[in-house]
C-alpha cells in the first residue's frame, strides 16, 4: 500500500531530512512513525501526500508509482489518503455536518450519497446527535472526532494522521487511537506520525523510529524509543 525505496530528501539550503529510507506497509497495517523534534517526520508525512517530491529514491502509494503519476492523477491518490491533523483543521464558520459533507462535495460526490454517507460517518465516530453543532461548541476530542469522520467520508484505503492526539488530554487520545484502531480493523492502513510514548507503549502495534532522518528501529510489535 504504501513503499519508500531508498528515498531521500535535502531541502534546498542544504538541511538533508531523510537518508535512504526504506518503508514497505502492507494493506491493513497499522503503523506509528516516531522519533524525537527535526527526526524528519512530518518530511515522511509530506512525501506520502506529494506534497514535497524526494531528491532520491522511489515512493508507491495505493498503486501510483510517484516518479511517474501523471498531474491529473494526484487528486486521485489524495483522495484515497483520508488525513488527520493535530489542530483538526475544521472550517469554523460551518457545522459538523457540513464539514463532514464538504470533503465530499469538492469531490462532486452526488447529493443523494452524501445525504447517506454523512450521518454514517458521525455515527462511527460517535456524533450523530452533533451535526448542527458549529466546531467551537465541541470539545477537542470530540471535534478530532469530526476530523476523523471527514477523513473517512470518502473511504480511503490509508488514514495518514499526523499527531492526532497533540492537542488531546489522556482520555481523548485513548478514544481517539481506539477509533484509529476501529477503523483499521475495517481494512482501513493507518499511519499514524506522534510523540505520544504512552499511547505508543499501550497499543503494540509496528513502530518505526526515525532519527536524524534516518530508520534506527522498525518493530512489529513495538515501544516508543527513548534516545535520550
Ligand atoms: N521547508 C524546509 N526547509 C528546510 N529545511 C527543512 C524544512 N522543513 C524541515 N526542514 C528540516 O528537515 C529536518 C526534519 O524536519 P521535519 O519537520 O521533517 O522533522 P519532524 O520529525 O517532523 O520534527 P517535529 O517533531 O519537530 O515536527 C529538520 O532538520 C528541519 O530543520
Amino acid at each position: 500500500m504504501i513503499e519508500l525505496e531508498n528515498v531521500s530528501m535535502t531541502y534546498p539550503g542544504g538541511n538533508q531530512a531523510l537518508k535512504n529510507v526504506n518503508i514497505n506497509i502492507e494493506k491493513g497495517e497499522f503503523v506509528f512513525i516516531v522519533g524525537s523534534s527535526g527526526s524528519g517526520k512530518t518530511t515522511l508525512f509530506r512525501l506520502l501526500l506529494k506534497e514535497l517530491d524526494p531528491t532520491e529514491g522511489n515512493i508507491t502509494v495505493a498503486g501510483y508509482d510517484y516518479g511517474k503519476i501523471k498531474r491529473k492523477d494526484i487528486p486521485k491518490v489524495r483522495r484515497r489518503i483520508g488525513v488527520v491533523f493535530q489542530n483538526f483543521r475544521l472550517l469554523k464558520d460551518r457545522t459538523i455536518y457540513e464539514n463532514v459533507a464538504f470533503a465530499q462535495r469538492v469531490i462532486q460526490t452526488p447529493a443523494r450519497y452524501i445525504r447517506r454517507r454523512v450521518p454514517a460517518m458521525l455515527t462511527l465516530v460517535g456524533l450523530a446527535d452533533k451535526y448542527k453543532s458549529y466546531p467551537k461548541e465541541l470539545s477537542g476530542g470530540e471535534q478530532q472526532r469530526v476530523a476523523m469522520a471527514r477523513a473517512l467520508v470518502n473511504n480511503p484505503d490509508i488514514i495518514l494522521a499526523d499527531e492526532p492526539t497533540g492537542n488531546l488530554d489522556p482520555k481523548n487520545s485513548l478514544d481517539i487511537m481506539n477509533l484509529l484502531e476501529d477503523i483499521n480493523k475495517r481494512g482501513t492502513t493507518v499511519v499514524v506520525v506522534t510523540h505520544n510514548k504512552d499511547i505508543v507503549n499501550e497499543m503494540k502495534k509496528r513502530v518505526i523510529t526515525l532519527k536524524k532522518g534516518v530508520i534506527i528501529s522498525d518493530e512489529k510489535e513495538g515501544g516508543y524509543i527513548d534516545e535520550d
